[in-house]
């Protein structure tokens, strides 16, 4: 089924902390659209954080939720903004399901400023938990490939969140025709 672009989820990707979650807020926000984060939902699915579900249930399931989730709610949800987690594009079903159905924002931050953020994540982030400043570079790399794989990639270095919004506005009215509300 066609989805025309204006009632199509905006999907943002990316390595953990450029700052999905904060990012699709703003953007949710100014769109008058409905935010989902998929940890959160998880989360709430859950009753617990993530940290805890990578602790008791293992990563592998945590995978599992997270496909089940963005695959469902990729066939069934339009008109919202969707931060997933940084790992979830990784897995095939997921690239397909949002690739297909929405519009997917590569939210960009470089290396060297993604350090600088280090210490706002290591305590809540199970994937960085006893790596390496070296090991995280390398996952920080090797992911670079699938998050390629986007409609639309916005550079985010030296950028407020509220900026960052606004810059995917910009993209999405001059790329994809959509309207953005006139906020009284
Ligand atoms: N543009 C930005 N500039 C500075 N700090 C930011 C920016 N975006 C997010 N942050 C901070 O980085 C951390 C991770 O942000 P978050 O939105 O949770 O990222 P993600 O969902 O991609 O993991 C938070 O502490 C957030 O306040
Ligand atoms: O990159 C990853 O593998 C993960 C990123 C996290 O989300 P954020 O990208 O929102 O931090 C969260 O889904 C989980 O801790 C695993
Ligand atoms: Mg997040």
């Amino acid at each position: 089924m066609i989805i025309p672009n204006e009632e199509k989820n905006i999907v943002l990707i990316g390595f953990m902390g450029v700052g999905k979650t904060t990012i699709g807020l703003h953007l949710a926000k100014k769109l008058l659209r409905d935010f989902v984060d998929v940890d959160q939902e998880i989360e709430k699915q859950h009753q617990m954080p993530i940290s805890q579900i990578f602790k008791t249930l293992g990563e592998q399931r945590f995978r599992q939720m997270e496909k089940d989730y963005i695959v469902q709610l990729c066939d069934s949800s339009r008109l919202k903004v969707v931060s997933l987690g940084g790992g979830a594009f990784m897995q095939d079903e997921i690239r397909s399901a949002c690739l297909s159905s929405s519009i997917v924002i590569f939210l960009d931050l470089a290396w060297d400023s993604w350090k600088d953020r280090i210490h706002l994540l290591m305590d809540n982030r199970p994937v960085l938990q006893e790596k390496s400043l070296e090991e995280i570079q390398e996952l920080y790399h090797s992911r670079l490939q699938a998050y390629s794989l986007n409609h639309s990639r916005v550079c985010t270095d030296g950028l407020k969140p509220e900026e960052i919004a606004d810059r995917i506005i910009d993209t999405l009215k001059s790329e994809y025709e959509i309207n953005v509300p006139i906020h009284e």
